[in-house]
């Protein structure tokens, strides 16, 4: 059975509650202009607002604009589309992240396409060495410079932070800290055939939508905590990719998936993480406010705005 925490005490943070939220516009993991407004649309739907109405204190200084990082020639390194671009804007997220973190605030990262979890998780890593990651999303994000099709880094930040594939001297600021068994997944439908290899090869545990129907999100993410988090003594760094939900709850990103979690099964997970006590950073990935209509749109932005309150302690009653 799982230990048991008093819901509104963190193991890890102090109290008050404070959350940091990095706004991250950057759309250089990936060729769909627009993921770069996510962020912005998050924020003025009124986030902040809303974590300081469940009685965080917020601190929000801007979207980050990594104005010194300039790649004028950025060449492909191999496949990988924007390498430099990628790596320095990470490595910058990871510096903000990982400050945040060790100033005792739980740094809720804003999207952005998820390349920038290879910053965000190594910056959580830098203060707490033995945290476990939840990777919600449809894909595994696991191809390694010799696997990936598409050459675009939104699909690979997991291999860097694991420390598979070759090594590349661009990225080589990424500390491979992150070990097979404190990484799991929940929602995979579109998984590469590379990437299968290296889920099978490294004993990776993932939690499929086959899994989600065969057994209920309430199990799955039973499952998930008692496999990387046992006692639920470690801290937690949640990586929720918006297109893990079911292209109908979120329309507007860059690979939506038919067959994907609901809108309750997507803030189940949220609500659970929280319960634990552990989480101590987050990030909500790949909302474009540039796809589909309008209403598309806002209800992707407010979706997103759900689930960072729902891992954050909205609860329902
Ligand atoms: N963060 C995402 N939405 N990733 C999609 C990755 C798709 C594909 N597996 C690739 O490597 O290109
Ligand atoms: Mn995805
Ligand atoms: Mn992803």
């Amino acid at each position: 059975m799982a230990a048991r925490v008093e819901s509104s005490v963190s193991r890890f943070l102090p109290d008050p509650k404070a959350v940091a939220i990095v706004g991250c516009p950057f759309s250089g993991g990936q060729p769909k202009l627009g993921v770069d407004g996510g962020p912005i649309h998050l924020v003025e739907a009124g986030l902040p607002e809303q974590l300081a109405e469940l009685g965080w204190k917020v601190q929000f200084d801007g979207h980050h604009q990594f104005e010194d990082i300039n790649t004028q020639d950025d060449p492909p390194i191999g496949k990988l589309k924007n390498p430099r671009l990628v790596s320095r804007v990470c490595k910058a997220v990871a510096d903000v992240v990982g400050n945040h973190a060790k100033n005792g605030q739980l740094p809720l990262t804003l999207g952005g396409d998820h390349s920038l979890a290879m910053g965000t998780i190594s910056g959580t890593l830098q203060k707490y060495p033995d945290a476990c990651v939840i990777w919600v999303d449809a894909h595994a994000d696991l191809n390694t410079a010799e696997t990936t099709d598409s050459g675009n880094i939104h699909g690979m930040p997991v291999s860097f932070l694991l420390g598979l594939g070759p090594k590349i001297e661009e990225f080589s600021w990424v500390q491979p800290l992150l070990k097979p068994h404190r990484l799991v997944y929940i929602g995979l439908r579109d998984v590469d055939v590379g990437e299968r290899r290296l889920l099978r090869e490294n004993g990776i545990k993932a939690y499929s939508m086959h899994e989600v129907d065969k057994y209920g999100i309430g199990r799955v993410v039973e499952m998930a905590l008692d496999h990387v988090n046992p006692g639920r003594k470690l801290p937690i760094h949640l990586s929720f990719d918006v297109d893990a939900l079911d292209p109908t709850v979120a329309p507007s990103t860059g690979t939506p998936v038919r067959g994907g979690l609901t809108f309750r099964e997507g803030h189940y997970i949220c609500e659970a993480v929280y319960e634990t006590g552990c989480l101590v950073a987050l990030d909500i990935m790949e909302v474009n406010p540039s796809l589909e209509d309008t209403a598309s749109v806002k209800q992707t932005v407010a979706v997103g705005c759900s689930l960072a309150r729902a891992a954050l302690g909205e609860t329902l009653l």
